[in-house]
């Protein structure tokens, strides 16, 4: 098989030689807008992106009347769905991804345009290192067979903040930690609490084999082999950032520079930060690093799918599921827009839990564990991104790969457009782009309320003067000229990630209404509905890929053990989950 780095830019018809189905191709093909803009009338006359796309013959699912049964239904092909799917398909289930847009990978897919590859989403890659057991990125991607060449990044973001307050995080730990304290000498030793403390958490995640923690064998066998750490974890399970760091630090400005630490990766401060998400990136990135795929982030997808139908399993895409099929209150199937059904054992949804419980399911009631859910959190917002390309004499010799820009005020942290993260993923791959130039990716947060219910002119006119103010600002605080040097720029808004994405509202996941109880109250994999899983974002742990990736892990674990696949105990497995659910509503 060529590299995948070749195969992204291949623009010809490419038969995966390992693939055993003949059925399911990868090939060139025309027509999809990624989610950097989609500006349908104004981009027509545009030769069409070459992506990759596994088809089934016979259009849209591709499939008969009522195919199945299979093990499982896999509704979205989001690295949340992929990795469900594939540990499942590696235990020997017969899986089938139903897969809306055209390739796999949701908001961790890619896109073409004129020589440049773009990532939809975050080009920051945590979990994809080659040791411990928290690289659940290079683990998935073993599951089925797969392994990619990443290239280490040298450090994971570099901040520019209020009052001139510049902070590199450098991959070397020891780095980091002496630059932030030589920025806040006086809390020395603070700084060393807060991040031992991290460092405390992630040492116990990283002992633990990862498996579901809504299954009973698994867990209480982590609790006789490794009581400490589990012991630990549960300490922390109901904490959040904010308060352990206000335990160490007094200073106001270096707590504003957690609460950013915290923002990147939750897109709230640190008070509303888990704890143990923000030890589990506060220290991979410095244990395994931050690791860029070369090709680009859309190969992950393409390599689970293409692993995924290796092990027998199937995907099809323009498959999009409208329904969910129960019988006598257990979900067996899924309906497609075009009238298709498909059966199996258990449906297990990548949508997020509002698109699965307000649209999927027909049921007029919310069931009381979702209730509970939409009591606790609400949808994040969603981003306005901007992908460029830019001639490389833009940019400095030296410019770092990822940047988050916060010019004057912290109190716009988390406001509409307040921060400005930025991506230069040329910086580790140049194939990404033509000879001489750059891809820029930034993107702010940005609610969709303000893009609805205005004509197309407006949106359009809308769409170019957010984008071209977000330029400015990064023009002033980074890279005098870039205006000038912009050969390419497309605009996604919200509407755009909702569209593409099939994402609720265009959200980027669950975001807590309140302050929560650390993770408390995440739901895992299992439903209310007998037969149903949930997989990705809308659960726990919550948004990022190495999050989702989790997730995927856990979800195929609790749904092998039900289908006879794992070990189970039907006993145990109802204590367990009756206590879980209690835990939840003390949230
Ligand atoms: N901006 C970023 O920074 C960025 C980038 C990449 C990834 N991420 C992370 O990835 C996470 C999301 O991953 P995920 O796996 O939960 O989901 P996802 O949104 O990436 O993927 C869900 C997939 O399901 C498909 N889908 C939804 N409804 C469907 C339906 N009815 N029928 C068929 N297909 C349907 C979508 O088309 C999409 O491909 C986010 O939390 C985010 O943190 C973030
Ligand atoms: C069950 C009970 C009750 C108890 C028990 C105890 C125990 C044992 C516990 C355990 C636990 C566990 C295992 C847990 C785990 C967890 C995990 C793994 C987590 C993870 C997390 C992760 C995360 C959150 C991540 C995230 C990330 C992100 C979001 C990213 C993003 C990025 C971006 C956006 C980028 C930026 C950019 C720039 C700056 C440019």
């Amino acid at each position: 098989m060529p590299p995948l780095a070749a195969r992204l830019h291949a623009p010809l018809l490419l038969v995966p030689a390992a693939s055993p189905r003949p059925a399911t191709r990868l090939c060139a093909a025309s027509g999809p807008r990624g989610v950097g803009g989609f500006r349908r009338g104004a981009l027509a006359s545009e030769k069409p992106p070459v992506v990759a796309v596994a088809e089934k013959a016979g259009g849209e699912g591709g499939g008969g009347q009522g195919e199945g049964p299979y093990d499982a239904i896999v509704i979205g092909s989001g690295i949340g769905g992929l990795v469900a799917a594939t540990q499942l398909a590696a235990k020997g289930a017969r899986v089938l991804v139903l897969e809306k847009y055209l390739i796999p990978g949701g908001s961790s897919g890619y896109y073409r345009r004129d020589g440049f590859t773009f990532d939809v989403g975050s080009s920051v890659m945590f979990g994809f290192s080659d040791k411990g057991n928290l690289n659940l990125i290079t683990q998935a991607l073993e599951a089925v067979g797969r392994k990619m060449e990443v290239l280490p990044d040298p450090s994971t973001v570099h901040f520019h903040l209020p009052g001139d307050l510049s902070v590199l995080v450098h991959r070397k730990y020891e780095d980091f930690i002496n630059e932030l304290i030589s920025k806040f000498p006086h809390e020395k030793e603070g700084i060393i609490k807060f991040y031992g403390t991290c460092w405390k958490i992630f040492n116990s995640l990283n002992s633990l084999e990862l498996k579901s923690l809504e299954e009973p064998l698994y867990l209480f066998g982590q609790f006789f082999q490794k009581p400490l750490e589990c012991l630990t974890l549960a300490y922390y399970l109901p904490q959040n950032a904010g308060d352990i760091a206000r335990k160490f630090i007094k200073d106001q400005e270096l707590l504003s520079f957690i609460d950013a630490e915290c923002f990147i990766v939750s897109t709230v401060n640190a008070l509303q930060t888990p704890m143990i998400n923000a030890s589990m990136v506060l220290c991979d990135r410095h244990f395994g690093g931050i690791n860029y795929p070369v090709g680009g982030v859309g190969g992950i997808a393409l390599s689970l799918a293409d692993g995924l139908v290796e092990k027998g399993s199937e995907i099809r895409y323009k498959a999009n599921v409208t329904n969910v099929v129960l019988e006598n209150g257990k979900a067996v199937g899924v309906r497609l827009s075009n009238g298709k059904e498909f059966f199996a054992k258990t449906v297990i949804s990548n949508a997020t839990r509002w698109d699965t419980f307000g649209k999927l399911l027909k049921e007029k009631e919310l069931p009381e564990e979702e209730k509970n859910f939409q009591k606790n959190y609400v949808k994040a917002p969603s981003f306005l991104s901007i992908h460029m390309g830019v001639k490389a004499s833009v940019l400095p010799a030296g410019t770092d790969c990822h940047h988050f820009v916060l010019e004057d005020n912290w109190n716009n942290l988390e406001k509409p457009y307040g921060s400005i993260f930025l991506s230069i993923p040329t910086v580790l791959d140049p194939s990404l782009a033509p000879e001489g130039h750059h891809i820029l990716h930034i993107f702010t947060t940005a609610g969709i309320e303000a893009w609805e219910g205005i004509s197309r002119k407006e949106y359009e006119e809308k769409k170019e003067m957010v984008a071209n103010e977000i330029i400015r600002r990064l023009e002033k605080k980074l890279f005098p000229g870039l205006q000038d040097s912009i050969v390419l720029k497309e605009v996604g808004s919200p509407k755009t990630h909702r569209r593409f994405l099939a994402r609720n509202d265009g959200t980027y996941g669950p975001m807590p209404r309140g302050k929560p109880k650390g993770l408390l109250a995440m739901p895992f994999n299992t439903t209310s509905i007998d037969g149903l899983y949930c997989v990705g974002d809308s659960c726990f742990p919550g948004q990022g890929v190495i999050a989702v990736a989790f997730s995927g892990i856990m979800c195929a674990h609790r749904v092998a053990a039900d289908i006879g696949l794992e070990q189970k105990s039907p006993a145990l497995d109802a204590g367990l989950l009756g206590l879980l659910r209690w835990l939840r509503t003390l949230a």
